[in-house]
Parts: C-alpha cells; structure tokens; sequence
C-alpha cells in the first residue's frame, strides 16, 4: 500500500502530476490538497481505472490534515510560478512561506514520509522544509529531497538531439548536480552515458550546457506570462516519484540525482564536501535509494576542467540560496512558536 500526497495538486504542475501518480499502478490512495479546485480535480481523476483511490481536500475543516494522514510520500508543488524577467529566488517571498507551512503540516501529521519539494526557488525551499522540521524534532535528512529530475530529463533530451536520435533520449543518463537554478545546474557531460559527438567543438559545448542550465527560462519565455514549465515537470516530478516508490517496495541499486542534505549520508557526504572543498548543507548529486530513502550519496566522481569551473561558479550561489532559507526560518520562529 503506498498513499501518495500532492500539496498545490490543483496548479499547473499538480493537476497532470496527480494524473500520473494516479496512472501509477504502485499508488494505492492518492490525496489531493490545495487552496481551490481539488474536489473537482479529485472527482475527474477518481474516475480513472487505476488502483489509486483518490480524494481531494481544501483547508477548512484540517483539510491538509485530512489529506496528509497516513501519507508515504508527499510531492510539494504549491506555490507561484516565473513569470518572464523573474528569476526564482524572486518567488521567494511568497513560496518560503507557503513551503514553511506546509512543512509543519507534513511534521505534524506524516513526519516519516518522504517529502519531494518542487516549489520554487528549490535551492532555499528544501533548505526551509528541513529547518521546520528540525524545529519540529523529526528532520531525518534521508527522507527529504529538492527535486531536480528536470535538469535532467532536459539533459538526455537535449544530448538525444545533438545525437540526432530523439528516440535514445530515454536511455541517455546525464548526471546533473549542484542545485536548480542558474549556474547552480551543473550537467557531468562527460559523464554522459551517450558520449556527445567526437569534435564537438567548445561554443556548441557551451551552447548545450547553458540550454540546460536556463531551460527553464525557454520556457517561461514561451509561455509569455501563462508561468512556467508544468508538463514536462510534471513528467519529471512523476518520474522521481516513482523511483522513490520502487526502492521503497525493496527494488534494490535505484539511482536519481537530487538535492539532498550532506547529512543523509555520512561517508557519502564527506567524500562529497572533500571533493568541493567547502561545506555546503545541501548538494544535488547522484544518490542512491532504499527503503528508508537516501543510502548513499554518491561524490562527482571524475570531471573535466571546464565542469570544475562550472562547480566553482555555483557554489557562492548556493551557500547564499541555502543560507536564506536558513534565516527565513530562524526569523519566522523567533517570534511565533513552530505548530502548524
Ligand atoms: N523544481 C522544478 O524543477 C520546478 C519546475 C517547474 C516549476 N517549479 C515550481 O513549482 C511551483 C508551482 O508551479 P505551477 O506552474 O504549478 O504553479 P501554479 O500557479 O499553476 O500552481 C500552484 C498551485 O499551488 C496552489 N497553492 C498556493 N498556495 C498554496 C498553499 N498554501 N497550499 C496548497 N496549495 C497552494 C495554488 O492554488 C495553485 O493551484 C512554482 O514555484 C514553480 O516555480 C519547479
Ligand atoms: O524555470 C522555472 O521557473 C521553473 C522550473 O524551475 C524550470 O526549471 O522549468
């Protein structure tokens, strides 16, 4: 039995996200929160032939309560979306707090679930889930992940083009690490399981990796002001969702990368902050999953000069990103006590 929990399951992510976790045949019960809509949303996907039951909550009456109860795995979405000229640290001032509340509904009601933040700015955000927790006594940094799986699955596309065969995106892995935003997206091309083309010359380098890095804002310049990516970070978001659910079911050697706290994983986390040659509280490398979450957090492993520029460049930005989630936290509950 698995219940799986979308927080903001009305938007623009939420509603196809809950789609395919309701098309998961692994999802057993399926709970729906957000501050509109979800009873329809509730209705229309209830009528689909999967196993999922499925219901759908509003916050009168402890609806988020209600809908977190006996939760396994939560997915946060809630929050605003980019609208063109906006970077995501601009989301801040409204997604930190809606994050933080939520948070403390999820410590209260499923502090064992495994929680997978979506809302932007991702950087900050996880930071904000994991000191709300920690106000609340049950931060088990193993169970708490940002989710990056549409840097990405934006990688394997975007290499399956280069390659000149979108059908090989599906198998082509490129591990992307460090955070989800700027220069904080740092793809391991050389690491690719799908070599780019023998000559690829240094300006098409630099073309592919800043696709990746601001394929967020093709979107949300797309979308001219309707937000940001939501189908392909719904597919992303079920995606990591599922592997989440199979490790959990004992499948053994599931890899993801995720932003994590160095914490989940001692040894892991260690090697990972040697090889960075600074501390950072939270990183998105490749991590293995178990039954209790994160096993093992799995360090960069050999890059190239031109990927070690690149990890240089992010780090600033994510000590700052991490650090304003920190404080956000520490101002929030200097003056009210952490409940929900
Ligand atoms: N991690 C990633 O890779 C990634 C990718 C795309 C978008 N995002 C982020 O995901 C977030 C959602 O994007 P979207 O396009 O779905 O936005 P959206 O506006 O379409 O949907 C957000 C939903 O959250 C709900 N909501 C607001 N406050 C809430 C609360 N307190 N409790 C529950 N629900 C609440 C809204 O009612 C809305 O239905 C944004 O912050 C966006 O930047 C992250
Ligand atoms: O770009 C955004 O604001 C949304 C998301 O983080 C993305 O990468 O598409």
């Amino acid at each position: 039995m698995v219940k799986a929990v979308v927080l903001g399951a009305a938007g623009g992510i939420g509603q196809p996200l809950a789609l395919l976790l309701k098309a998961n045949p692994l999802v057993t019960e399926l709970g729906l929160f957000d501050i509109v809509n979800t009873p329809g949303v509730a209705a229309d996907l209830s009528h689909i032939s999967t196993p999922a039951k499925v219901e759908g909550f509003l916050p009168p009456d402890d609806g988020l309560k209600k809908a977190l109860a006996g939760a396994d795995i939560v997915v946060i979405p809630a929050g605003v979306p980019r609208k063109p000229g906006m970077t995501r640290d601009d989301l801040f001032k409204i997604n930190a707090g809606i994050v933080k509340d939520l948070a403390a509904g999820i410590a209260t009601t499923a502090p064992k679930a495994f929680v997978l933040v979506i809302s932007n700015p991702v950087n900050s955000t996880v930071p904000i889930v994991a000191e709300v927790f920690k106000k609340f006594g049950v931060f088990d940094p193993k169970r708490l992940f940002g989710v990056t799986t549409l840097d990405v699955v934006r990688a394997s596309t975007f290499v399956a083009e280069i390659l000149g065969d979108l059908s090989l995106s599906k198998d082509v892995v490129v591990p992307v690490v460090g955070g989800h935003s700027g220069v904080t997206i740092v793809p391991l091309l050389s690491q690719s399981s799908h070599p780019l083309p023998a000559g690829f010359a240094k300006d098409s380098y630099d073309t592919l990796v800043n696709r990746i890095q601001f394929g967020g804002d093709e979107v949300v310049k797309a979308k001219s002001g309707a937000g940001s990516a939501t189908l392909s970070m719904a597919y992303a978001g079920a995606e990591f969702a599922a592997k989440i659910i199979r490790a959990v079911k004992g499948e053994k050697g599931i890899v993801a990368p995720s932003y994590v706290s160095v914490e989940a994983d001692a040894a892991g986390g260690a090697a990972l902050t040697k090889e960075l040659g600074q501390e950072l509280a939270f990183f998105s490398s490749n991590v293995e999953l178990g039954t209790d979450g994160v096993t093992k957090i799995i360090p960069l492993g050999k890059i190239t000069e031109a990927e070690q520029t690149l990890i240089t460049a992010a780090l600033p930005e994510l000590v700052k990103n991490i650090e304003t989630g920190v404080n956000f936290i520490a101002a929030a509950y200097s003056t009210e006590e952490p409940r929900l």
